[in-house]
């Protein structure tokens, strides 16, 4: 061959090239994909490369069998249409002879002609008419097996796999498919083993010897295939009535038919019509599932396709079932199907073999060689298509098929060409358009729901983001809500501060199972997780503004509104401007004095307790109200504290909603009752609030004097005159809302971690006492200790590194966006959590559940490796905290005061169990024993 011009991988002894195609061929599958319909490199890498190297057609070897591929145009038509046997099928082998045996596909000369005939009169276009309401029957079986489906996953290949058997049973072989359906399974499972060993070479006498379990298993589905037919038939033989009566019209009648037929040229043998039904059960199925399979994935990604589609069987069908003179005039639909087996042909190699010396071409092929015209290589050809060659367009097929090959019978041959071509082309194209305008008719939401979030999961596995499978409607919430009710539906056994798996089990064991970056769903909503340092830091630094927060939706946006922590653009710049102003360590310097009068209140309660238990953590709610209500709004923790309940009952109805779905327009007829409650309390806090707002402003009034803390801030921007700078009085309820809220629930968290583990960790309680008596005595501390307080700083720090209160923060793409080496798809919600950051032993090593404040001894950047989104309480990037100062101050100072009095020891009613509602917090709160120093 070589001297004739064709060239190609050297042969190698004794696999010839097989091992260099599945090394190539795992290499291009187990490589991200970008999302393009560019298929050709990826499933059949070998041909993609070496007709590029060899040209056009080359030569090469599965073991000592030489293959010619052969994709120029002219010469495959050649082989193809050849009518004088030049190119017979190729002799089946292995388990592709069990799998097809020696029927219609794979047999020749008068065997073939006899059952072709049959074949073409069961799949005759008059015939097919009398299958278009058998067919709509199977389809209406699978719609209406969805409708009521209840929320599970519906796999659509799985789907599709049962309607195209049923079909088949039904109209081939006159079973429902019930009675078909051990034989497809095996079938299919036959059709799996020989897929999977293609690519293996098979020495001859070896595996009489040496049995795989593949053969074991092989030769007993081919058996039981056997038996189950030979009962369908055995079946039919009792249905026959009278002497004159036929064993039906159908395919399996009309093979029963030539199996007795007394003329002994036509007469096909039992083992025939055996191999013939195996074979179009298989054929009939795989194919079309295939087709139906592509088809709606390429019409969920394109939407305005879907809409031309939906029209036009609306336009000929109305809301009737399709009928036969109908499918005939779908031509949308046909441009569609063509397209789609252009991109994603089912059979992607055609074969044929050269038995004696023959002359193709300009060649002269010697006997023995296999011949191989690879389908997908020609209809990824751009030579033949354009540089579009990998886009869908339909468009294309306007004018039929011969105009958009410009008449090139080889450049789409889906179905093969000449007199082998597929007998069950209508057949197939037929069903799939029924099956198409049926979903297409009922499903208008259907992209939403489903060819969406299939299409989103599907590009992003390309990309090598797994995750959990979408399930229609609930996504993922139902796992992930069973998973946490689980994880916390009991005490945790020891103190141990492994809260990882307990607070978010399912990021803790998907990240196991899929990486560190995956995909999960939240109902309808994809939401990527990213635990990869590099990636959390280009989401949370936000360039061009591509990663923004998530927009608050149901009870979340009641319970913070607008303010600070959820708004965007211009309205976000100008109210972080204003809070850094007020939150900033000079200002903050005013506020210590404030702190410390709310923290002499508590420690005023504590002195009844002395000896006793004291629950701690709402105490500190108390304390971190107090603060808050006094630095920022200038109010006291009574003026507030109606405020504080209302938002602590709306938060607890955000965290029992949190993964409820809902669907839009129904909240609206349908009121629970924590819309009313959550409506209620609204409104109650934003009066309680306009209430204090204008009791400021009427104070300002007589004295014309200023506080400076935030609230003046905020009605100097409501009185301001720069008009991009002011605020209505609706942003000043959201912004103190949203203040009042982050200001104490947060803190909270942390002062009670930070005392439970002070109480267990005598030495460091210890320590963290020397220092505040070394510094400050018995004084309370003033502005300039807090900085000085290093130790404290230590445990506050390990403190937030195991128990960070805001356990994940959330972004959003609102466009396709590049993130390091993935495309994101527009509208995928981003999920960080600095707990899973905290506890990867990657970053802080094997003593990860150990409270070691040594970590920081030297600071954080030493502590994370100069990671800096190892360790991120208070988030990262523009968006971090603005009240973290704040926090740290208000916890040192409390601290100081809490350890000049006293010493504490953890009580035994105290229960382990971290939870979290919003904040991370102890579910029983955290008890202890005080005893004064
Ligand atoms: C231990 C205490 C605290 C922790 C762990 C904490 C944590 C956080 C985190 C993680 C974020 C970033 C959220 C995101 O990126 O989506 C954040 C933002 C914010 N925090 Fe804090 N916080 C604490 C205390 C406070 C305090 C005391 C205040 C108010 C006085 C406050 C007010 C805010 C506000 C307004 C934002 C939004 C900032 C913006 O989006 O520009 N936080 N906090």
């Amino acid at each position: 061959m070589s001297s004739q011009g064709i060239k190609g991988p050297d042969y190698k002894f004794p696999y010839g090239n097989t091992k260099e195609i599945m090394n190539m061929r795992n290499q291009s599958m187990n490589k991200p994909m970008d999302i393009s319909h560019d298929i050709f490199p990826r499933i059949q890498p070998h041909v993609y490369s070496w007709t590029k190297i060899y040209g056009k057609n080359y030569l090469n070897w599965h073991g000592s069998q030489a293959q010619l591929f052969i994709t120029e145009g002219e010469l495959i038509k050649e082989v193809l249409t050849n009518r004088e046997g030049a190119y017979p099928k190729m002799d089946m082998e292995g388990y592709a002879k069990k799998l097809l045996g020696e029927a219609l596909i794979t047999n020749e000369g008068e065997k073939w002609a006899k059952v072709r005939k049959l074949a073409n009169h069961t799949f005759h276009a008059e015939s097919l008419k009398n299958m278009v309401p058998g067919m709509s029957a199977s389809v209406e079986v699978m719609l209406d097996k969805w409708r009521h489906h209840g929320g599970k996953e519906i796999d659509v290949f799985n789907e599709f796999g049962l309607l195209t058997t049923e079909v088949i049973s039904r109209t081939a072989f006159g079973s429902s498919y019930k009675e078909g359906k051990d034989i497809f399974e095996m079938v299919a499972k036959l059709t799996a083993i020989t897929v999977w060993n293609v690519y293996k070479v098979r020495f001859p006498g070896i595996s009489m010897l040496l049995r795989s379990s593949d053969e074991i298993e092989a030769e007993k589905l081919e058996k039981g295939i056997k038996s189950s037919i030979l009962e369908l038939v055995a079946k039919r033989e009792k249905e026959k009535k009278g002497e004159n009566d036929h064993f039906g019209n159908d395919y399996l009648g009309q093979l029963m038919r030539i199996t007795h037929d007394s003329n002994i040229n036509k007469r096909i043998t039992l083992e025939q019509m055996i191999d013939e039904i195996k074979a179009l059960y298989g054929a009939g199925h795989l194919t079309t599932t295939n087709l139906l399979a592509w088809s709606v994935f390429l019409l969920a990604i394109h939407s305005d396709w879907q809409e031309k589609a939906r029209t036009e069987a609306f336009e000929i069908f109305g809301y009737k079932n399709p009928s036969s003179d109908g499918i005939a005039r779908l031509k949308t639909m046909n441009m569609i199907i063509n397209e789609c087996l252009r991109l994603y042909p089912p059979v992607l190699t055609m074969t044929r073999k050269v038995e004696r010396e023959v002359r193709l071409g300009n060649l002269n092929i010697p006997t023995n060689i296999n011949i191989y015209l690879p389908i997908l290589a020609l209809h990824h050809n751009p030579q033949i298509w354009g540089k579009d060659v990998h886009l869908f367009k339909p468009e294309r097929f306007a004018e039929g098929v011969a105009k958009a090959t410009n008449n090139n019978a080889a450049a789409f041959f889906p179905f093969g060409l000449g007199p082998r071509t597929c007998v069950g082309l209508n057949f197939t194209t037929n069903e799939a358009k029924i099956a198409l305008s049926m979903i297409l008719q009922r499903y208008k939401f259907l992209n939403k729901v489903w060819l969406k979030p299939i299409y989103i999961q599907y590009c992003m596995r390309l990309q090598g983001i797994n995750g959990p499978s979408y399930k229609l409607l609930h996504g993922n919430t139902k796992e992930i809500i069973q998973m946490r009710r689980y994880a916390t539906s009991r005490a945790m056994e020891d103190l141990s501060h492994n809260i990882f798996p307990r607070i978010l089990p399912d990021v803790n064991s998907w990240i196991r199972l899929y990486g560190a970056t995956y995909l999960n769903w939240y109902g309808l909503q994809p939401q990527l997780v990213v635990t990869e340092p590099e990636l959390v830091k280009e989401i949370l630094n936000n360039k061009n503004d591509n990663y923004p927060k998530i927009d608050l939706e149901g009870y979340a946006r009641k319970l913070l509104g607008d303010g600070l922590s959820s708004s965007k653009g211009e309205k976000w710049a100008n109210m972080r401007n204003l809070a850094n102003k007020v939150f900033h360590a000079e200002s903050l310097k005013n506020v210590i004095p404030e702190m410390i009068t709310s923290t002499e209140i508590m420690l005023e309660r504590w002195k009844e307790n002395e000896g006793k238990e004291v629950e701690v953590f709402d105490e500190f709610r108390v304390l971190t109200s107090e603060v808050i209500s006094r630095t920022a709004f200038g109010s006291s923790y009574k003026e507030g504290k109606n405020i504080f309940e209302m938002l602590m009952k709306l938060t607890l109805i955000v965290s029992r909603n949190a993964h409820k779905i809902r669907f839009p327009g129904i909240s609206r007829f349908l009121k629970s009752n924590d819309d009313i409650e959550s409506e209620k309390l609204e409104e109650g806090i934003k009066s309680s609030i306009k209430r204090i707002i204008k009791r400021r402003e009427q104070e300002s009034g007589e004295e014309e004097s200023s506080k400076g803390d935030f609230l003046d801030k905020l009605l100097e921007a409501n009185h301001g005159t720069s008009k991009s700078k002011l605020i209505s009085v609706e942003d000043m309820v959201d912004e103190c809302k949203t203040f009042y809220f982050a200001g104490h629930e947060t803190t909270t968290s942390l002062l009670g971690w930070t005392i439970l583990l002070l109480s267990i960790n005598k030495e460091w309680q210890e320590k963290a006492r020397e220092e505040v008596i070394e510094l400050v005595g018995q004084n309370n501390p003033i502005a300039n200790d807090i900085p000085r307080l290093k130790t404290m700083n230590m445990i506050l720090e390990e403190t937030l590194r195991l128990y960070p209160p805001v356990p994940f923060i959330k972004r959003k793409v609102d466009k396709k966006v590049k993130l390091g080496r993935l495309t994101l798809p527009a509208h995928t919600e981003l999920l960080i959590s600095p707990l899973a950051l905290h506890h990867d032993p990657k970053i802080w090593g094997e003593d990860i559940d150990l409270f070691k404040p040594e970590r920081f001894a030297v600071g954080v950047s030493q502590a994370t490796n100069n990671n800096p989104v190892a360790f991120m309480p208070f988030g990262f990037g523009p968006r971090t905290c603005v009240g973290l100062n704040f926090a740290i101050t208000e916890a040192k100072v409390a601290l100081s005061m809490i350890l000049q009095r006293y010493k504490f020891t953890l009580s035994s009613n105290y229960v382990h169990s971290p939870i979290q509602v919003f904040m991370v917090r102890p579910q029983h709160g955290v008890k202890i024993i005080l005893s004064k120093v």
